[in-house]
This record gives C-alpha cells, structure tokens and sequence, in this order.
C-alpha cells in the first residue's frame, strides 16, 4: 500500500494552514504530524533532520522531503494537478505569484513567533519576541501592525482592478491560499481586522463560505487545545 504523505506542522502556523487548505483543495490524503513550536519540537534532532532550520511546515513523500511552504505547495500542484493553483493567463499567474511572495517573505516573517537555544534553553528571541524583549510590548505591537498594514496597502493595490469573488477572478489559485492564512492569523493573534482593505475584505468573506477552507482552520487541527465552554 502506498504510503500517505506526511505533513508536520502546528495548528498556529499560518505557513502550515496555506499548505492544508492547498491539500484540501486537492483532496490529498495526509498525516498530519504536529510539531509543537512553543515547546521547541522544531529543534527535535529528529525534525532538524527533516528541516534544518527548524520550522513548519515539512512534508514528506516517501522519500522526498519537502520544506517551505511555497515549495511544497508548488510541488503538489504539479504533483497533482487538479484543481490547479496558477491559472493560466500569465499576467494573473505573476499576480498570483506577488500576492504569495509579499505574504511569505514581506510579512509573515516579520510577524513570525521565532524560537532559538541560548544557552541550552528555549529562547523566544527572533523578530516579535526579539523586539518584546528589546524594548517592550507596545513596540512588538508596533512592528507586527507596521508590517502587516505595509503588506496589506500593497495587496489592495495589487488586487483591487483583478479580484472576482477571490483574490484574482472568480477561481481559487495559489494567492488566496496565503491571503486567507494570513488574514485569519493576523486577526486571531494580533487583532488586525482586514475591513479597512475592501477587496482584501470581500475575498475573505467569500473564503469563510468554502468548506475546503473551513477544514484547514487552525482550531480544527488536531494539536488545537479544545475550546473552552
Ligand atoms: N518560509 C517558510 C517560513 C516557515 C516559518 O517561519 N514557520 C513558522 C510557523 S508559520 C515557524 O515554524 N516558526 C517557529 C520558529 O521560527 O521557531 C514557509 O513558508 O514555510
């Protein structure tokens, strides 16, 4: 029997959320191993030896060995390549191509919860945590907020003559898999609304109605702690 890909990650991660949504869409069968980051699992000898820098998600294909996000959703896309995630018209493929660069390297790095060992123990150190513990809370919420509302102005620009009812027409591609990870995360963790941004807005409304999208939230993951009642 072939064995189902394996995908590490961490109900949280909204680089692990663009993953599961694209896994969803493609109706790919997966075990979904989680790496719990406030405990530093990602510094597990055994996770580093699948991601040597010590963050989620990874997935894994028998023999092949995927990390980054943007990679691994590249490749499943090939792999499987219905429904596809870049259409075909290439102006809308490169906007495609912005939306998820700027996300995955112009904003959630700047908002990313980064753990390192100092001294042989957890360190919560790099960006946010990094910026907390240099000056104080109210200039952590500052950078994260700079960060994203840059980013965000830039998307709505971006999308503002090309969204349909999803981020670049009337079809799902790569784009709104990163805008709906990371509107939603930046909501829940640092309560950054996208309603000034009404086409970033209405796509986000138009996501909530997918139950491809509604799977892969991150209180429906596995490792999320169970509601409270
Ligand atoms: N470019 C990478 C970024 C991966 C990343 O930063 N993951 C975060 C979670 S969204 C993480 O594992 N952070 C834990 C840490 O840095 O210690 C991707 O898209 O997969």
């Amino acid at each position: 029997m072939k064995e189902k890909l394996k995908l590490y990650s961490y109900w949280r991660s909204s680089c692990g959320h663009r993953v599961r949504i694209a896994l969803s869409l493609k109706v790919i069968e997966y075990e979904y191993i989680p790496v719990n980051l406030l405990k530093g699992e990602q510094f597990d000898p055994d996770f580093m030896k699948i991601n040597p820098m010590g963050t989620v998600p990874a997935l894994v294909d028998g023999e092949v060995v995927i990390t980054d996000s943007f990679a691994i959703i590249m490749y499943l896309d090939e792999k499987y390549p219905e429904p596809p995630l870049l259409p075909r018209d290439l102006h809308k493929r490169a906007l495609n191509y912005q939306v998820a660069s700027i996300i995955s390297s112009g904003i959630q790095p700047h908002q990313n919860l980064a753990v390192i060992i100092k001294h042989d123990k957890l360190h919560f150190c790099f960006f946010v945590r990094y910026i907390e513990e240099k000056t104080n809370g109210e200039e952590k919420i500052a950078w994260v907020n700079n960060a994203i509302r840059k980013g965000y102005t830039a998307l709505e620009k971006l999308l503002v003559n090309y969204a349909g009812i999803y981020a670049t027409g009337d079809e799902i591609y790569l784009a709104d898999l990163f805008l709906v990870a990371q509107v939603h995360g930046a909501m829940i963790k640092f309560k950054i609304d996208v309603e000034p941004y009404p086409t970033l807005a209405k796509c986000y409304e138009s996501y909530k109605e997918l139950s491809v999208f509604e799977d892969a939230v991150p209180a429906k993951q596995p490792d999320a702690p169970a509601p409270m009642i």
